[in-house]
């Protein structure tokens, strides 16, 4: 699978409603970015609104971050999947069984989405990790998930740009690498605790840049994505 040649930055819609989110979109192109969906505009927006941006030609990241019984996940995936959507993704941390399940439930599809999985939050760091009562360190944790991800024959992981060149290090380069935290040099941190800026991160082997409020939130949305764009061409 090649990564080259298609925009990395993977704008993230955490609008509170349809109409604020439609707004931001007709300023953008498929050609300058992907966008995701999220749980706060799934919410009020739904289904239709991720099949009115696939219609618009735009490839949907429909971030769910299924995390479930395998039943229940293998038929969310296929319904996902039957919107158009480019990417889905479940936690990880479900498991292989889980993981099986939502990959072989994608096999019934032509096309279907890039199965990928959140391996740690970004928002997330080793004290964060002891109080769940994971005492290791979030590349360990994250390289395990990942690890178990690949072998249950899914496309890839969410992870932190900071874990990049050890899975690719480790896992090689057929994998896809979906990075959020990522920061502008001298951008707001926000809730983000593993973060680095867009040209390190695919330095590092990242496969997409998820950003959100960085450029959702600027004075001038489309200049901030297209200065990112040109620090990564
Ligand atoms: O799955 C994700 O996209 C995700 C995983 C993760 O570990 N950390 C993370 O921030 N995200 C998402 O990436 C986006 C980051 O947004 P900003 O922090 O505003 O750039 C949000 O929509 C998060 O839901």
């Amino acid at each position: 699978m090649s990564y080259k040649n298609d925009p990395k930055v993977l704008v993230a819609l955490d609008f509170a409603d349809a109409d604020s989110a439609l707004q931001f979109v007709d300023g953008l192109q498929p050609d300058l970015c992907r966008l995701k969906v999220g749980k706060e505009l799934f919410a009020v927006a739904g289904p239709e609104f991720v099949k009115c941006l696939v219609g618009k030609g735009f490839d949907v990241f429909l971030d769910l971050k299924y995390h479930d019984i395998p039943n229940t996940v293998a038929k969310a995936v296929q319904a996902a999947a039957r919107l158009g959507v480019w990417m889905v993704n479940v936690h990880a941390s479900g498991g292989r069984k889980m993981m099986q399940a939502a990959k072989e439930a994608l096999q019934e599809f032509e096309n279907p989405p890039l199965l990928i999985a959140v391996t740690v939050l970004t928002s997330m760091d080793s004290e964060d990790l002891k109080e769940i009562g994971l005492d290791v360190d979030p590349q360990q944790q994250v390289l395990r998930l990942a690890k178990l991800t690949k072998a249950s024959g899914l496309d890839g992981v969410v992870c932190s740009a900071q874990e990049a060149a050890l899975l690719r290090k480790e896992i090689g380069d057929d994998f896809c690498l979906v990075t959020p935290g990522i920061r502008p040099q001298g951008s707001a941190t926000d809730d983000q605790k593993r973060i680095m800026t867009p040209k390190q991160a695919l330095d590092f082997g990242s496969s997409y840049l998820v950003i959100g409020r960085p450029i959702t939130k600027a004075q001038d949305p489309i200049e901030v994505l297209k200065s990112i764009n040109a620090s990564i061409a």
